[in-house]
């Protein structure tokens, strides 16, 4: 068992923090926002995440996982202190790397012992040796640094960080990385032991490899849309082959979230830095800016016009089983639709506050499905909630004005919307069109 701080309870921190708790060790998470830490020490998580909050509460009345927003208070005894704080994205596409100078200079200050400082957020190439040099020139205390990128996705958190593929370590000295293992040991994850750059680039790496697979599907669909295929039973086809596998080849209105979009423009100026042009990078994040607005695309061309139209959107976070709304597609579509002088209506089981705040004023927003539908022109499946993959086509057609629906997620089946008589436009699929009787 160790004592372990946590710097930042976002996404990755907490969900950290609960995990280390849950298989034992004695872990303190840190944070800046008075607020959150309030709320985490009467037992509720901050963020949505399946599973997190029953188990953050679990090992919180154990006596393993308190909360603090004093960095003193949690690096006393502490043998290690995972830094999860965040690295957005400057306006220029580079990581601001605030959040990590500002902790660098905690940690310098309440050092007081031996400590593995490791490295959770995901940081540019380099950046583990800035803050091992940073903290050793305001302190005397030894300590290590280690790069640990973490792998979880949102929505699927507590139960990734349970079952990853590999547990990256990245550490220039045998001690650190021996006592990185010991503390990972009961996850029972296969662990890839490296170098500390190597590491750094393994998480921009894999991030920007999903994203590609995403936007080479995507380009698929668009292929598949001129040449009457069906992208879903292609990406099926090639998916069985092994060396391509079936993952992250679903066709849909892109990427969103806090970390693909920043992390590609990230290694895109990273790889700038060192006079490199990553061609391939900058293409997948063209074809994903498309993507997002495909929507749009395909409602002007159903409709001579969006002017005075209402569209239902169905789904705002930017995946499902999250209230996350960073660099979500319905933030797009939303603003777009407004320009275009449609009315918008907007349902998200979880993620409606968040997007009020991101939303035009003018978006409505409901407390059901059945209400963003009813009397609305058209609908938008912006996010593959399981409660609107439950929507039965009859619904659509009892609570549409006319039954015309775009789908950015392909989360039905073609020829049961067929069968309904509903206009259906999904993404690298044929397009399903309602004979119109001639009176
Ligand atoms: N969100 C995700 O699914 C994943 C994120 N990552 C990476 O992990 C890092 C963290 O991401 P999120 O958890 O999404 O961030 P987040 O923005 O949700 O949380 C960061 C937290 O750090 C706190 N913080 C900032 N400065 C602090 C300081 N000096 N001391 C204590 N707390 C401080 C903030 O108040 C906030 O609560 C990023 O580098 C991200 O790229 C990596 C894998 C998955
Ligand atoms: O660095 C990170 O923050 C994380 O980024 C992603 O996780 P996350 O963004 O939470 O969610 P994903 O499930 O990867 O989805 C990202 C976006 O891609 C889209 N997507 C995903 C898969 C797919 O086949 N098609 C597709 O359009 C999703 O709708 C979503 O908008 C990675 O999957 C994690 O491994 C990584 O740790």
């Amino acid at each position: 068992m160790k004592n372990i701080a946590v710097i930042g309870t976002g996404y990755v921190g907490l969900v950290t923090g609960v995990a280390l708790s849950e298989i034992g060790h004695s872990v303190i998470c840190v944070d800046i926002d008075e607020q959150k830490v309030a709320s985490m020490r009467e037992g509720i998580s901050p963020i949505y995440e399946p599973g997190l909050s029953e188990l953050m509460k679990k090992n919180y009345e154990a006596g393993r996982l308190s909360f603090t927003t004093s960095h003193e208070m949690a690096f006393a005894g502490a043998d290690a202190i995972y830094i999860a704080v965040g690295t957005p994205q400057k306006e220029d596409g580079t990581a601001d790397l605030r959040f990590i100078e500002s902790v660098a200079r905690n940690i310098a200050e309440y050092l007081a012992d031996y400590a593995v400082v490791v490295t959770k957020s995901t940081v540019p190439v380099g950046t583990n040796d800035y803050i091992k040099q940073y903290i050793e020139k305001h302190t005397d205390v030894p300590f290590d640094v280690v790069s640990n990128p973490e792998f979880l996705r949102e929505g699927s958190a507590v139960h990734d960080t349970f079952n990853g593929d590999r547990i990256v370590i990245g550490s220039s000295t045998g001690l650190a990385a021996s006592i990185l293992k010991e503390i990972n040991k009961p996850f029972g994850i296969p662990i890839f032991k490296t170098d500390i750059r190597s590491s750094e680039m393994i998480k921009y790496a894999s991030n920007a490899f999903l994203a590609t697979k995403i936007s080479f599907v995507n380009e698929i669909a668009a292929l598949c849309e001129k040449l009457g295929a069906n992208v879903d039973d292609v990406a099926q086809g090639m998916g069985q082959d092994k060396r391509i596998g079936e993952k992250f080849l679903n066709a849909g209105i892109g990427y969103g979230g806090s970390c693909f979009p920043k992390d590609t423009s990230a290694l895109v100026q990273i790889a700038g830095n060192v006079e490199h042009e990553f061609t391939l990078l900058k293409a997948v994040i063209e074809v994903n800016y498309k993507q997002q607005r495909l929507l749009i695309d395909k409602a002007r061309e159903h409709f001579d016009s969006l002017r005075g139209k209402t569209i239902a959107m169905l789904g705002t976070a930017f995946k499902p089983n999250t209230d996350d709304m960073r660099e979500a597609a319905s933030t797009i579509l939303a603003r777009e639709l407004v320009l275009a002088g449609a009315n918008v209506v907007a349902y998200d089981p979880v993620a409606m506050e968040p997007a009020r705040k991101l939303f035009p004023e003018a978006v409505d927003f409901v407390d059901s499905v059945e209400s963003a539908l009813d009397g609305a022109d058209a609908a938008f499946l912006v996010t593959e909630w399981d409660e609107f993959k439950e929507l039965t086509p009859a619904q659509y057609v009892s609570f549409l004005k006319e039954p015309v629906l775009f789908d950015g997620r392909n989360c039905y089946d073609l020829e049961k919307m067929k069968a309904a008589g509903i206009e259906y436009y999904s993404v690298g699929r044929p397009v399903v069109k309602v004979e119109k009787e001639l009176v």
